[in-house]
């Protein structure tokens, strides 16, 4: 049922941004800071962060009309067997980047410079207030409308905090696992090594408004950081941030930094959890205190179960990359297979790790957050629309633990075909966006499958029959 609220979500379209008083707040930050040129980012479908920069003078005119891109930029530009943008079909012109006021901030290592994110509208032509449409493959702008129609029609907000990992290479620092001596996680001498690292990043994010709440080190290299839960659309942009932040440190330690799933064999790979909550105002929807346990709420089951059961086509968006997949398929590391859920149970996909929270195990470090929420959105919202049963615990003694909901795909093409089956996601994240999805990963599958690696010459090389 669409209610007037949805409506007028549902119908948005390209206006300037006509706000005087917010436009003054990013001046009056500005002057203040010394600011002299301005970063417009928006993010790509790899989560890619790409933009342009103009002079701070230049500011008025480019939030009141926006700045100029190519649609292409959504697919890093890759192009189809034919030579053909794939985000861009002949008929599809420029696209408007429209800032969005309250992202601004200046970057912490460096005051001249700040930085908004933006949406994109199209086509860029449209005369003013007439026939501009949200770009329907700006994965930002879509979530943040997916998100704003989904509590127009149920009075619930989306709260997530993540929690990524990274590989480090330091000067003088090996990131590899001996083997035969003791797993290194939590170690603090491991973390010592990582002092510079985790005190800028930690210093960097604070600056940008994170609150930055614990840090830990998972394995040699392997750094977990970790800031304050927020409402999603907000989470899934200081992720972007993040990433942006860890780049910049190990250019100034002279390190490398990667957020490769399953950077080598014998390192652990790199998650990026979802703990999930709902809100109606100040109430998490999902605890119910009256409930044994970590008390979830029947609510909480719904939305447990809605997760679950689409948890196999999600993992598409949350386990993007080739690679992805080997940390899946890496055992007695804490990186989910089964699609199962536990109280504080590392093991499952999906943990309760405190009342009222579900951490969702999945998604890994290269994730696009607005496709991985908004496919926690739509499981949700089909969860609780269907009351669908998540089933007993793992480990509890409620009745015997099924398989119903199956494993993680254990390849990216497996992945695809269950996505592109899957019409609540593809509702849920938008056919278009979807679409070019599907285009951009089964090329780079394919790619993949052409591709000889040193496993393969280790095999079947000098020796091989
Ligand atoms: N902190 C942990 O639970 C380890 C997570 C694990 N590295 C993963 O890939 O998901």
């Amino acid at each position: 049922m669409t209610t007037a609220a949805t409506q007028s979500v549902l119908d948005e379209h390209y206006e300037r941004n006509g706000d005087q008083a917010a436009i003054e707040t990013v001046r009056a930050r500005i002057a203040e800071a010394g600011v002299e040129y301005v970063y417009y980012q928006v993010v790509t479908l790899t989560g890619r962060v790409v933009g342009k920069v103009a002079p701070a003078t230049e500011l008025v005119r480019n939030v009141e009309n926006g700045l100029r891109a190519h649609p292409g930029v959504m697919a890093d530009l890759q192009m189809d067997a034919a030579g053909v943008l794939l985000a861009a079909s002949p008929e599809r012109g420029e696209c408007v980047v429209m800032p969005d006021l309250d992202s601004f901030a200046v970057l912490p290592w460096d005051p001249r410079t700040g930085f908004f994110f933006c949406r994109m509208y199209e086509p860029a032509g449209a005369p003013e207030g007439a026939g501009g449409r949200p770009m329907p493959l700006d994965a930002r702008g879509s979530f943040a409308r997916a998100h704003a129609a989904f509590t127009a029609r149920t009075g619930l907000e989306l709260r997530s905090g993540c929690e990524p990992e990274a590989t480090w290479t330091v000067p003088g620092h090996s990131a590899e696992h001996v083997p035969g001596t003791p797993h290194p996680m939590y170690h603090v001498g491991q973390l010592e090594q990582l002092r510079p690292v985790y005190q800028k990043v930690m210093s960097y994010g604070q600056e940008l408004g994170f609150e930055m709440i614990e840090s830990n080190c998972e394995g040699p290299g392997q750094l977990e950081l970790n800031w304050m839960f927020d409402r999603a659309d907000r989470t899934a942009d200081r992720l972007v941030l993040h990433r942006l932040i860890c780049r910049q440190v190990a250019r100034e330690l002279g390190a490398s930094v990667t957020f490769m799933p399953k950077p080598a064999e014998n390192q652990l790979g790199n998650g990026c959890h979802h703990n999930i909550s709902l809100w109606e105002g100040d109430r998490n929807v999902l605890l119910d205190p009256g409930t044994p346990g970590l008390h979830l709420s029947t609510t909480g089951r719904h939305a447990l179960g809605g997760i679950l059961s689409h948890s196999a086509a999600a993992a598409a968006v949350m386990a993007p990359t080739v690679n992805s997949y080997k940390r899946y398929v890496a055992t007695g590391q804490f990186a989910p297979q089964e699609i199962n859920w536990g109280m504080d149970n590392k093991t499952c996909a999906v943990r309760l790790p405190a009342s009222g929270r579900l951490e969702v195990k999945s998604p890994d470090a290269m994730v696009n957050p607005y496709l991985s929420h908004a496919a926690i959105l739509a499981s949700i919202e089909d969860g609780l629309k269907n009351s669908i049963d998540p089933g007993p615990a793992r480990g509890s003694t409620d009745g015997p633990v099924t398989d119903r909901f199956g494993t993680l795909p254990l390849a990216l093409d497996e992945a695809l075909d269950l996505f592109a089956a899957d019409h609540v996601l593809i509702q849920g994240i938008g056919p278009e966006l979807t679409d070019l999805f599907l285009r951009m990963k089964r090329q780079e599958w394919a790619r993949f499958c052409g591709a000889v690696t040193d496993w393969e010459r280790m095999m079947y090389g000098a020796e091989g029959c």
